[in-house]
């Protein structure tokens, strides 16, 4: 199925229609399972959602929020980790619990045992009722990166050059990135529902890319194409070389 394209005039009206998804979500099942990216798309979404809860307008006391993907090497503590980032920009703000929260530890000593216990955790779960992607410059999804299997559940990635670069935007001074865990594209496929923001001109041609390109691992952002049930949710900058 293709997935359905939503266009907002802005990256604040896409931020608001996400954050919606999610309190709908969590208003239909207060438990849900949702995995959730870092980086800088999610941020107004993160934003609204922090405020909804002060307002009282959603509850997020039975759901259980996932990690999207961790740079190796990095843990909770680590200034510029997705942990990191996703702490102090909502799962701190929103008071949240220890064991709402799954997340890949960057520092583990075997990150291959690391992958099994998220994977283990996930399917103990019942699998991700929602699943939250950004994308990267290479089409990649949470931390998979071209060519990644598309049978692979957690796993540890090779980044690509561009990837590594592009990261460095989180870090306060020139960081050493080499290699991801994160959720794999089977999670993603298997997610009741997943949906990818994008905003911004720089992420115009991955757009166009991920819905024109013949379904390929070379381009995981294709994956979505063959998604059961998948949302773009874009704003104008991001949308501008696609028709819809
Ligand atoms: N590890 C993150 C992903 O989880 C994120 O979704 C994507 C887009 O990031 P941004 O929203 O900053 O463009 O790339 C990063 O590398």
């Amino acid at each position: 199925m293709k997935p359905k394209l939503n266009v907002y005039q802005d990256y604040e009206t896409m931020s608001l229609a996400a954050a919606e998804r999610v309190m709908a979500l969590l208003s239909k099942k207060p438990t849900a399972v949702i995995c959730l990216p870092s980086g800088s798309t999610p941020l107004g979404m993160f934003e609204i959602l922090v405020t909804a809860n002060q307002k009282g307008m959603t509850d997020f006391s039975q759901c259980v929020f996932i990690g999207l993907d961790e740079w190796i090497g990095f843990g909770a503590e680590d200034d510029g980790g997705c942990r990191n980032l996703l702490n102090k920009d909502f799962l701190k703000p929103i008071g949240l619990r220890e064991d709402q929260i799954v997340f890949f530890d960057g520092k583990a000593i075997d990150p291959e045992e690391e992958c099994a216990r998220v994977n283990k955790v996930v399917a103990s779960l019942g699998g991700l009722d929602l699943i939250i992607l950004g994308v990267g410059m290479n089409g990649h999804l949470a931390l998979n990166e071209p060519g990644t299997p598309w049978d692979s559940y957690a796993h540890v990635s090779e980044l690509e050059n561009v990837t590594k670069e592009v990261g460095q935007k989180y870090f306060k001074q020139l960081t050493v990135i080499n290699q991801g865990i994160t959720v794999g594209i089977r999670h993603i496929m298997e997610a009741k529902t997943a949906i990818l923001m994008a905003s911004g001109s720089a992420k115009a041609a991955v757009i166009q890319r991920a819905l024109a390109f013949p379904v390929t691992p070379a381009f995981p952002a294709t994956a979505l194409q063959n998604h059961m049930n998948a949302e773009l949710l874009l704003d104008a900058e991001a949308a501008k070389l696609i028709e819809y």
